[in-house]
């Protein structure tokens, strides 16, 4: 195991970037969520600077982006309804898991580790997504970005998946691809491990400070930290 792991008794992990490349999917219904308004789609590249503080804030950029000016609420409202149900009909056609995902969580979860899921995602996605891949078994808890009254990257989901499990923070790890988890993480007094192929808004990982950067989740499974950079 990776030697972060060695006092560890909580790991969050992120969703979105993270577990899962899922802006094929985000991407084909904020699409249709603006086509409903007849106005321009983006292609993935820009809804991939988009991601990271939930479907409001993601359809609020899209809008922004294809009016050119700032949506009024009413806008936000309607597009933000349109980007749920479309997202709803189709949250797993085009997405993947990335490589060493499934092996890692399977290996963790046979631990003695609570694995927890944290995402920015409203919570109702997460089930379906998870149970697609085989993952659903593996989280003992899993909150969504509609959960509790604050999302990343406000510690509260963090402090909250410790406190449940009556686990203290310096005995727990927040795994993620933004800012959100390391800032988050950071806040909540947990350990902080990031991959680099997520997304965060175009922006390096690394300058978040993490105290781990992985290429592959694959590599918390290996006892010689070779692949390791420290941020
Ligand atoms: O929904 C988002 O904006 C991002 O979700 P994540 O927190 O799983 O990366
Ligand atoms: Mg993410």
């Amino acid at each position: 195991m990776h030697p972060i792991l060695d006092d560890k008794r909580l790991l969050a992990f992120d969703l979105d970037g993270t577990l899962v490349d899922s802006v094929p999917d985000l991407a084909v219904a904020v699409s249709k969520a603006l086509r409903e308004q007849a106005l321009p789609e983006p292609g993935e590249g820009e809804v991939r600077d988009w991601v990271g503080n939930g479907s409001w804030v993601l359809m609020e950029r899209a809008l922004n982006w294809a009016m050119g000016e700032t949506p009024t609420p009413g806008q936000c409202e309607q597009g933000h309804r349109d980007f749920l149900y479309h997202y709803g009909l189709a949250p797993f056609a085009r997405t993947r898991l990335y490589p060493g995902v499934k092996t890692t969580l399977d290996a963790l979860a046979r631990l003695p580790l609570h694995l927890v899921l944290v995402t920015n995602k409203p919570e109702r996605f997460i089930e379906p997504i998870l149970a697609h891949f085989g993952l659903a078994e593996h989280f003992s808890l899993c909150l969504g970005g509609d959960s509790l009254p604050r999302k990343k990257p406000d510690p509260l989901p963090l402090t909250h998946c410790a406190e449940h499990f009556g686990i203290l923070p310096a005995q727990s790890l927040m795994i993620g691809d933004s800012r959100h988890d390391i800032a988050a993480g950071k806040a909540a007094g947990f350990a902080t491990l990031a991959v680099p192929y997520g997304y965060n808004h175009g922006q390096p990982i690394r300058l978040s400070e993490p105290d781990v950067v992985l290429d592959s989740l694959e590599q918390l499974l290996s006892p010689v930290p070779h692949a390791t950079r420290t941020a």
